[in-house]
């Protein structure tokens, strides 16, 4: 429950706020909290204390400092980092404060806090479901109350009420299997677009293959992940245990349904995509509105040539995300309450392609009949099983290196990719928003 504003202004008088991490997540919160009216103390790494001398908040040199003097911690870390981090300033927690984190999966941060922390130390982890160059009003932000009393969560939510999020109310068990169906998936599929494209040495910008408004959001997204830090997808992959099976799925979807194409096996290829269909979108009414379409797309183009008519595509990556969602009995609808803005993009051009009259169809036939993508596809079946073996290995070492690697081979293009990324997700999202306003009405 949210205080009320007499209630808030209480608090803000007494309580200190401290974030341990000030990456790209714990400025952003150390900054709204800053600017809510709350008394703010942050660190980063000891060797950075200096550079966040311009901050409008206290900054101290390590977390014992942050700890002894917080009632409420966030810890905003480095998933691979979080046990290591937590053991080493848990004792030094202020008597009665409580921690959370903002760890995209709870289950390596809440251990940790439970082996760690003082008994008398409450637990309120946090999630906002969204980058740090999102709005926040409207994004989900899901609060995990853990061990803590009613009160003591109150606060914590009154806290964060600044950010005008969605609260969305889960136990931390529930927040892992979800964020494994929508986050962990939805990156396998465009991290493994851009390998594709790196390991056949296009820009698909440049080649003419790859237009339409369909494609448009695929590189728009692709690139949007390869512009950011690795560790954000390798944390969230690799210590999510139902990602890893989630990603198997999806590389051994996209290894069937290719099989089944080279193998002209259209009658199997079929009823496997239309059984997918009824499971993922058979229950949506008939004059469902579509988030999302080819057109609307097509404006958030990085290519410098006029387009010149589409080319025929199999769309591999969008009918292997229906078929492993259908796998593994996940209806994506239901967890849009919990979805980033990147889910609800994959999700609105799969929809798109599934639910258009004729367009499934076309799609079927090419995969089956033309032979011009299947370079394309082959080199996409085998980008999905590499970061499958690489997330269910664990290795980090490894992921950074594939990761930064076609992080380099983007790098020419990240700045223009985030522009026009970044308008396109603005209009998506506000998309969103009239749709759930209007069915609301
Ligand atoms: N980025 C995103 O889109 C989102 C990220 N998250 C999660 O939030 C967490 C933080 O992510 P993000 O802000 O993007 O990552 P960043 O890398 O930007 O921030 C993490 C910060 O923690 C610092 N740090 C490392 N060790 C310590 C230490 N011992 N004491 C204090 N600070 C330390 C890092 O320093 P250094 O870089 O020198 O190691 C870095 O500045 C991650 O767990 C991530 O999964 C959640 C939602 C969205
Ligand atoms: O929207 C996405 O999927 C992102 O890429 C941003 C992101 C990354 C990590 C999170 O825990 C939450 C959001």
């Amino acid at each position: 429950m949210i205080l009320s504003a007499e209630e808030i202004a209480s608090l803000q008088a007494t309580k200190t706020i401290g974030i341990i991490g000030l990456g790209d997540m714990g400025l952003l919160y150390a900054r709204r909290f800053t600017e809510a009216g709350w008394t703010v103390c942050g660190c980063d790494r000891e060797e950075n204390y200096t550079k966040f001398s311009a901050e409008p908040f206290e900054v101290l040199k390590n977390g014992h400092l942050v700890s002894r003097k917080s009632d409420l911690i966030i810890y905003s870390v480095e998933a691979e980092n979080v046990p290591k981090i937590v053991k080493m300033y848990a004792p030094s927690t202020k008597v009665g404060a409580i921690v959370g984190g903002q760890t995209s999966c709870k289950q390596v941060e809440i251990r940790a806090f439970e082996e760690c922390l003082p008994e008398d130390v409450e637990i309120v982890s946090m999630h906002s479901l969204h980058g740090p160059r999102v709005d926040t009003t409207g994004q989900p932000l899901v609060l995990i109350q853990h061990r803590a009393s009613d009160e003591s969560f109150n606060f914590v939510e009154s806290v964060l009420s600044c950010l005008h999020s969605k609260h969305v109310y889960l136990s931390y068990q529930e927040h892992d299997r979800i964020t494994a169906d929508t986050q962990a998936v939805t990156h396998a599929a465009f991290l493994s677009m851009g390998v594709a494209w790196h390991n056949c040495n296009q820009y698909p910008w440049e080649t003419p293959k790859w237009i339409g408004g369909l494609e448009n959001a695929k590189i728009n997204i692709s690139l949007r992940i390869y512009s950011n830090k690795y560790h954000v997808y390798a944390g969230l992959a690799i210590t999510n245990p139902s990602a890893h099976e989630q990603i198997l799925q999806y590389a051994n979807s996209c290894t069937d349904l290719f099989s089944l194409m080279i193998q002209n096996n259209g009658d199997e290829l079929r009823r496997r995509i239309y059984r997918a269909k009824e499971a993922v979108f058979g229950h949506l009414p008939k004059d469902h509105a579509l988030l999302l379409d080819d057109d609307l797309l097509q404006q958030y183009s990085l290519s410098k040539i006029p387009p010149e008519g589409k080319q025929p595509n199999s769309h591999l990556s969008l009918l292997a995300i229906v078929d492993s969602w259908s796998c593994l009995g996940i209806v994506p609808y239901d967890h849009i309450i919990c979805s980033t803005p990147l889910f609800r993009i994959f999700l609105g051009v799969t929809e798109y392609l599934f639910c258009t009259p004729g367009l499934l169809e076309g799609c079927l036939e090419d995969g089956l009949s033309k032979t011009s993508f299947r370079q394309d596809d082959l080199n996409f079946v085998i980008a999905a099983r590499e970061w499958s073996s690489i997330v269910s290995y664990g290795d980090y070492d490894l992921y950074k290196e594939r990761f930064v690697k076609t992080q380099n081979f983007f790098m020419p293009m990240i700045g223009e990719a985030n522009k026009t990324g970044n308008e396109m997700i603005k209009m998506i999202l506000k998309r969103v928003e009239e749709q759930e306003r209007g069915e609301k009405k």
